[in-house]
């Protein structure tokens, strides 16, 4: 449409003809608008039930008129291609952000919040470099295997107490919560302690929830409460994070003052952390929003991945027990450890398939254009807010046979296989794709493969209620979890291992 476009501008026609081709062909090439406010209220579905429902009807480009914003929604892999990869820096913006967000991102001082741009390169390079990179991930070895080891302790001992049965998302959401802290405060913190955080994190991640005025403006008068509770929150989180902030600056500057102190965290990377464009080091309070998008980033996702993940070994016991087969054929008698993965084609095999069946985000963060452009020949004007539904691609039946199923074998015999970072062909972007694209996608499959084996190397996984069938059905919080909180009821292997 838009070489279309171009053509009929070039010839020469009589000027009102061509005035009237040109606007014809504006409005022909602009996107329907489906949807908006209002419908999206009183349809009383959660917002990604009601886009899939507007996706079967209006197909893969749409647009909801939103209050204030337009949403264009994207829910197929060719454009997301031409959206993040062929027009990547196009594409890389983000909207601005509701005055929520912006108390508890400091005025968008986080790399997922920040503007495209020297601010956002900054930070996203450290991060990346000092913290994410596969050395800098290898270093942080002793803290995963410690976590691991508390995870199976801490199935054990609820196993115990409750007759065999146990929570998946909840342990799993604790160990890896357990990972990120540590690495990204540099101090050791008991039980309690981390409960608590857990705690202000659930509290930011509810308030951070979108609410009418953020469509609405006009509205904010009415939300003054909502206002004060956030914060509230707020200053909750600074009280109890600033301590820690202080005590790593302590343990810095009096090597050997505090014997649990590790020798580097993420929080020593922002310090004297020097932006373009910004002559002074980050204060106290962008530390505590930076710290908080490291641990909330790669918790509920990663845990979520889990929770999927072993309903799907419980539905299918044959795979898991060929699991469990690649897992003694590869260790024998020893604990899994994290360099045992690549020679686990399996188990990359099953986790590519649960990423692919359940993304634990339905959407990708907000894009927003950076200019006016175009996308499938489509009309997009600056600003726009651009949402991909990721669940319209990696189960899209022209792109993958039978994606109802759950079928590791589709990347294991490599009948199909997919480019998760989307860079030479969208398939399947759990993790997004191009410049924005989740800089933890490493690390975060480090520890899914590693929590996934060490639970089915020590347990065997079976419904509960007993001979149950599994209720695939999700629900939003925070991430897509599902509806029924996977209770399971397991067994050790022991001998059997
Ligand atoms: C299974 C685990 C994870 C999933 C599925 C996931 C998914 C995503 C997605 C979909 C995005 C948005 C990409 C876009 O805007 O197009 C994102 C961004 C981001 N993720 Fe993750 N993530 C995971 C783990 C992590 C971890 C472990 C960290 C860090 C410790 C992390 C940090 C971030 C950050 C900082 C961004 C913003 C990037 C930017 O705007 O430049 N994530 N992630």
């Amino acid at each position: 449409m838009a070489t279309f476009f171009r053509y009929f501008t070039c010839n020469s026609l009589p000027s009102y003809a061509h005035l009237f081709f040109t606007f014809a062909l504006f409005f022909l090439s602009c996107l329907p608008i489906v949807g908006n406010l209002f419908q999206v209220a009183r349809s009383g579905k959660p917002f990604f039930q009601y886009v899939d429902d507007l996706r079967r009807k209006y197909g893969p480009i749409f647009t909801l008129r939103m209050g204030t914003r337009t949403i264009i929604i994207l829910s197929d892999a060719m454009l997301c291609h031409e959206a993040f990869i062929e027009k990547g820096a196009i594409f890389a913006g983000r909207p601005r952000e509701n005055p929520t967000r912006n108390i508890f991102s400091c005025n968008k001082f986080t790399v997922n919040s920040a503007v495209y741009g020297l601010e956002w390169r900054s930070l996203r390079r450290n991060l990346v470099q000092n913290m994410l990179s596969s050395s800098r991930i290898k270093e942080f070895h002793s803290i995963r295997s410690q976590a691991m080891d508390k995870l199976i302790d801490r199935l054990r001992a609820e196993a115990k107490a409750n007759g065999g049965v146990v929570s998946v998302l909840k342990n799993a959401r604790f160990a890896v919560f357990c990972i990120l802290l540590r690495m990204c405060f540099g101090i050791e913190m008991d039980e309690e302690t981390i409960e608590k955080m857990d705690l202000i994190t659930k509290n930011v991640l509810i308030t951070l929830d979108p609410r009418i005025d953020d469509f609405l403006p006009i509205l904010r008068p009415f939300f003054g409460k909502q206002r004060k509770r956030a914060l509230q929150v707020r200053k909750q989180q600074l009280e109890n994070i600033t301590p820690f902030i202080q005590q790593r600056r302590v343990a810095l500057r009096n090597p050997g003052s505090n014997n649990s102190a590790m020798r580097f965290s993420y929080l020593d990377t922002l310090f004297d952390l020097k932006v373009e464009g910004r002559n002074s080091a980050p204060s106290n309070s962008e530390l505590v929003s930076l710290c908080s998008e490291f641990i909330n980033g790669g918790t509920d996702t990663t845990a979520t991945v889990l929770e999927w993940g072993i309903a799907q070994l419980i539905h299918n016991p044959n795979i898991q027990s060929k699991l469990f087969d690649e897992i003694k054929s590869t260790v024998g008698d020893r604990t899994v450890e994290e360099k045992d993965v690549e020679n686990m084609k399996y188990l990359q095999a099953i986790v590519k398939e649960v990423l692919r069946k359940h993304p634990p985000t339905y959407f990708l963060l907000t894009h927003a254009a950076t200019e006016a452009t175009t996308l499938g020949g489509f009309n997009i004007p600056i600003g726009a807010n651009l949402e991909v539904f990721l669940p319209g691609i990696s189960e899209d039946p022209k792109i993958w046979s039978n994606p109802e199923k759950f079928d590791p074998d589709r990347f294991y015999i490599g009948k199909e296989d997919a480019d998760i970072t989307g860079v030479t062909m969208v398939k399947m972007i759990p993790f997004g794709a191009g410049r924005r694209i989740c800089p933890g996608l490493k690390m975060a499959t480090v520890h899914i493969h590693l929590m996934l084996a060490r639970m089915v190397q020590e347990f065997e996984w079976t419904a509960y209620p007993p001979n149950s069938d599994i209720d695939f059905s999700g629900k939003f919080e925070f991430t897509v979890v599902m509806s029924n909180t996977l209770k399971s009821r397991i067994k050790p292997r022991g001998d059997t291992r």
